[in-house]
C-alpha cells in the first residue's frame, strides 16, 4: 500500500461505501468487496510466499514431455515463473489488482490458487490463511492508511521494495522504514463487536 497509494485509496473508498465508518469489516462483507479481494490475490501473485513451493521427491520413475525423471529426485515447482508469466499476467512486476477484475468490477475466476500449491500436498492451512489474510487486509484498510515517511524537510522518503530470496519470500524493506507517519488512523470511532469487547 505504501508503494501504491491510489490502490489503497480505491480500496478504502470501496470499504467505506459498503461497511461505513462505525464498524469493522466482517466476513459477510467479503462477497461485496471485490477490490479488497483482488488486492489479496494480487499480493499472493506479485510476491508469492513460497516462490518455488516446497521441495518434493518423485515416488517412481516418470516421463514428462520426453524428459525421464528418475524415482527419488527432488522436484520443485517454479511458482514464481507461473505467477509472473507475462502472457497470463502482462507487466508481471507491477502490482495491479485490476488483473483479477472484469471491466464491471466483478472478480474473474482466477482465484490465484498457485500460492498454496496443488495436488495431494496442497497447503492444508489454506482456508485459515485465506480467511485471515482477507480479514487483516479489510480491517487494516478500514482503519489505517500507510504513507511514506517524511524526512526532516518534510519530503517523502522513497521506498524501495526489497524482498528476501530463499524458500520463503518476505518483504525485507518494511522493518527498515522509518516509523514516522507510516501508519495513521483514519477513523475516529470504531464499534468493537461485543464478542471482542
Ligand atoms: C499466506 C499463507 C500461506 C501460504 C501462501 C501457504 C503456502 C503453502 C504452500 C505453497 C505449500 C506447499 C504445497 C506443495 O507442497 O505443493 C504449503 C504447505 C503446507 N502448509 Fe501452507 N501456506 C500458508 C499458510 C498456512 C497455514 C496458516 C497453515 C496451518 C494452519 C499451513 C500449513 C501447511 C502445511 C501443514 C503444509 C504441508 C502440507 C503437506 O505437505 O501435505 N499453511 N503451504
Amino acid at each position: 500500500m505504501v508503494l501504491n497509494p491510489e490502490i489503497q485509496a480505491k480500496a478504502q473508498a470501496d470499504i467505506d461505501r459498503v461497511v461505513g465508518k462505525v464498524r469493522l469489516p466482517d466476513f459477510k462483507d467479503r462477497p461485496v468487496l471485490p477490490y479488497a479481494e483482488a488486492i489479496m490475490r494480487e499480493t499472493l501473485r506479485w510476491h508469492p510466499v513460497l516462490p518455488m513451493g516446497i521441495p518434493h521427491a518423485t515416488a517412481a520413475n516418470d516421463v514428462y514431455k520426453d524428459y525421464f525423471i528418475p524415482q527419488g529426485v527432488v522436484v520443485m515447482a517454479n511458482v514464481w515463473a507461473m505467477t509472473h508469466d507475462p502472457e497470463k499476467y502482462p507487466s508481471p512486476d507491477e502490482f495491479k489488482p485490476e488483473r483479477f477484475l472484469h471491466d464491471d468490477g466483478s472478480l474473474t475466476s482466477d482465484t490465484m490458487p498457485l500460492g498454496f500449491g496443488w495436488g495431494r500436498r496442497i497447503c492444508v492451512g489454506r482456508h485459515v490463511a485465506d480467511a485471515a489474510l482477507w480479514i487483516v487486509i479489510a480491517s487494516f484498510l478500514s482503519t489505517f492508511s500507510v504513507h511514506k515517511a517524511l524526512d526532516e524537510h518534510g519530503r517523502e522518503i522513497p521506498v524501495v521494495p526489497k524482498f528476501s530470496t530463499g524458500i520463503a519470500m518476505f518483504a525485507e524493506f518494511i522493518p527498515h522504514l522509518p516509523s514516522l507517519n507510516l501508519v495513521s488512523p483514519r477513523q475516529t470511532q470504531i464499534v468493537v463487536p461485543s464478542v471482542l469487547a
